[in-house]
């Protein structure tokens, strides 16, 4: 499963958080974050971690040449747009970004109408992301989605859940829900942008074990299959 972790600001942390299984970092590059970090420091963060990590940066209304800057000098591998960019702004960003770069929309989900607006979506980018509402913040709220509403969302591009996600309720998330990976900030955090390593821990430890967990019944699935065929063909 992809696990981003965001709002990233210290080497360290970064370096720390990718060996404790993060397949991806994120970077907030929204001036009003109180997790907002320049371009150098993106570079200096990006410097310590290992090639196959994911680099996301995260915008929010930014104009494409300035997403595209940032994109290439941060050696970004892909952008995630969390503000009110139309379908049409995704497909001339398209265009614009160097090849390869992930284009990944959030949709912040107030009521059913925004997994129809969804849609809207899925020929010009390459992942949703789904995230909780707030009336004055973009992202980084800590609020949860109403799970529920999602049960039925099954688009056709890969999804990513964020929304208040932690380590206490990441596996309840994941036993309503598929998403093709999971995005966390305040809920493995001690303050904006300083990330608490020991609940960061803990999150890899919950996965670990639903891992563990699903690989012990589907090889007690595949026990059963065998039993039951030698059964069959022995009587
Ligand atoms: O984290 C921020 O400060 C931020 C600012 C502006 C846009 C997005 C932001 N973060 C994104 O918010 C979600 C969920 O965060 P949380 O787990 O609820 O704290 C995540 O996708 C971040 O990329």
């Amino acid at each position: 499963m992809r696990v981003k972790i965001c709002g990233i600001t210290k080497p360290e942390q970064g370096l720390a958080i990718a060996q404790l299984g993060a397949t991806a970092l994120g970077f907030i590059c929204v001036p009003a974050s109180p997790r907002y970090i320049s371009v150098t420091q993106i570079q200096a963060i990006v410097s310590q971690i290992p090639q196959h990590i994911e680099r996301i940066g995260v915008f929010a209304n930014t104009i494409i040449v300035d997403i595209c800057q940032v994109a290439i000098a941060g050696d970004l591998t892909g952008v995630q747009l969390h503000g009110n960019e139309s379908p049409e702004f995704c497909m001339q960003l398209r265009q614009e970004l160097p090849p390869g770069v992930e284009i990944i929309k959030a949709l912040r989900v107030r009521d059913s109408q925004a997994l129809v607006q969804a849609n809207l979506y899925i020929d010009c980018v390459d992942t949703l992301l789904l995230d909780a509402y707030h009336p004055q913040i973009l992202g980084g709220t800590g609020k949860t989605l109403d799970w529920t509403t999602l049960r039925q969302f099954y688009p056709s591009c890969p999804w990513l859940l964020a929304g208040g996600l932690t380590p206490e309720n990441v596996s309840d998330a994941l036993n309503q829900l598929k998403p093709y990976g999971i995005d966390l900030s305040s809920g493995v955090e001690r303050a904006p942008g300083d990330k608490d390593l020991k609940k960061v821990a803990q999150l890899f430890q919950q996965l670990a074990a639903r891992k563990t967990l699903a690989d012990v019944e589907s090889n007690s699935k595949t026990l059963r299959a065998f039993f039951a065929h030698r059964e069959i063909h022995q009587s």
